[in-house]
C-alpha cells in the first residue's frame, strides 16, 4: 500500500534522510518513531507530496507521490501536527470547504454527515471552530484527512496536547479508523505506539534504525528469558534453591516487597524455559509464587536503546 524505497533527502550539506526503505501493508497501522530531527516530518512531507526527494521512490497504492502527485495525493489523508483548520468558519462550512477543495466524489451531504459520526462532532456541526475544545479541534482535524475517504491516513502527533481522556478517545477512534484505512501514525508517546500500532518504524539521524512488529521488537531486543518472580517464602532458601535450577543463569534479588515475601530477577539460558521448574520447585517446598512476569523489554528501552547516540529524545 504504502511502498518507501532508498529514500533520501539532502538540505544543502545536511542529509536529513538517509536510504531509507520501509512498506505498509493494506490495513496497518504504522508507528513512526524518532528523537528530535531525525528526519521524521522529512520523511512525511515527501510521502505526502508537500516535498521532493533527493533521490529514491515513494509510491502510494502503486503511484509514485513525485511522478503522479494529483493521483497518489487522492489516496491520502493528510493531518499534520497543527490541524489546518480555519477558526472562523464553522464546522459545516470547513468541511464543505475541503470536500469542494478535494473534488470528492462521494454524495456531498451524506458523505460529510458520516465522517462526522465517525469522529463524533456531530453535536458540533454548526459551531465556530474557534470556540471548540482542543480535542474536538483534532477530531475535526481528523474529519478534513477523513474528507474523500482516502485508503491512507497520515498522522502526524495527532494527540499531543490533549488531555488524557481525549487522547484515550482519539487513540480508540485511530484504532477504529485503522479497520478500513491504512496508517501511518507519527508520536513520541510510546505507549500510544505500542496500544495502537500493529508495526514500528524507528529512524535515528536520518537512518532507519528498526523495522519490526512491536511485539518482535521487544522480544528480540530482550534479554531472552528474563524474568521477575514475587516469592513467599526464606529468602536465602528461595535464592539458593532457585539457583539449583538447570538452565538458570543468573538470580538476583530485586527486593523485600511484604512481610516474608521477596522479588527475584531470574535469567535462563537462551532457548530454555524455566517458568515450570520454579513453578516446581517452589510448591515442593511450598513456596507460593505470587507473580511471574516476564522482563521483556518495553518499548520505550528500546526507542532509548536504538537512539543513544542522538542525544534525548523528543
Ligand atoms: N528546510 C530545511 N533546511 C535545512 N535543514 C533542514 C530543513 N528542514 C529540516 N532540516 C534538518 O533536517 C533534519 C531532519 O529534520 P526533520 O524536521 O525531518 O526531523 P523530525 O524527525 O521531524 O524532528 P522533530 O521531531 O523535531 O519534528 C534536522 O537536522 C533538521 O534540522
Amino acid at each position: 500500500m504504502i511502498e518507501i524505497q532508498n529514500l533520501t533527502k539532502r538540505y544543502g550539506q545536511k542529509l536529513a534522510v538517509d536510504d531509507v526503505s520501509f512498506h505498509v501493508d493494506r490495513g496497518e497501522i504504522l508507528g513512526f518513531l524518532g528523537p528530535n530531527g531525525a528526519g521524521k516530518s522529512t520523511t512525511m512531507n515527501i510521502l505526502t507530496g508537500y516535498l521532493s526527494a533527493t533521490s529514491g521512490e515513494c509510491k502510494i497504492n502503486g503511484v509514485d507521490i513525485l511522478e503522479d502527485p494529483i493521483r497518489a495525493k487522492r489516496s491520502i489523508g493528510y493531518l499534520p501536527e497543527q490541524p489546518p483548520l480555519y477558526l472562523d468558519m464553522t464546522v459545516k462550512e470547513y468541511l464543505s470547504f475541503i470536500y469542494d477543495l478535494k473534488k470528492a466524489k462521494q454524495p456531498k451531504t451524506e458523505h460529510i454527515k458520516e465522517v462526522c459520526d465517525v469522529v463524533k462532532i456531530s453535536n458540533v456541526y454548526n459551531r465556530l471552530i474557534k470556540n471548540l475544545s482542543k480535542g474536538y479541534k483534532q477530531r475535526v482535524g481528523l474529519a478534513q484527512a477523513l474528507i474523500g475517504n482516502p485508503e491512507v491516513l497520515i498522522l502526524d502527533e495527532p494527540t499531543v496536547g490533549l488531555d488524557p481522556k481525549q487522547i484515550i478517545e482519539i487513540r480508540s477512534l485511530i484504532k477504529k479508523l485503522g479497520k478500513k484505512h491504512t496508517i501511518i501514525l507519527s508520536s513520541h508517546i510510546l505507549s500510544e505506539i505500542q496500544a495502537v500500532c500493529d508495526k514500528v518504524v524507528v529512524i535515528n539521524q536520518g537512518k532507519l534504525v528498526a523495522d519490526d512488529t512491536t511485539a518482535n521488537l521487544s522480544h528480540n531486543m530482550s534479554n531472552d528469558r528474563r524474568y521477575t518472580v514475587l516469592i513467599d517464602g526464606p529468602e536465602n532458601e528461595v535464592y539458593r534453591s532457585l539457583c539449583g535450577i538447570t538452565g538458570m543463569v543468573n538470580v538476583d534479588l530485586l527486593g523485600k516487597r511484604e512481610e516474608g515475601v521477596y522479588e527475584y530477577s531470574v535469567e535462563a539460558e537462551d532457548g530454555v524455559d524455566i517458568r515450570r521448574e520454579i513453578f516446581k520447585r517452589l510448591a515442593e517446598r511450598n513456596w507460593p509464587m505470587l507473580g511471574l512476569r516476564s522482563s521483556e523489554m518495553s518499548l520505550e528501552d528500546i526507542f532509548l536503546q536504538l537512539t543513544k547516540d542522538s542525544g534525548g529524545i523528543k
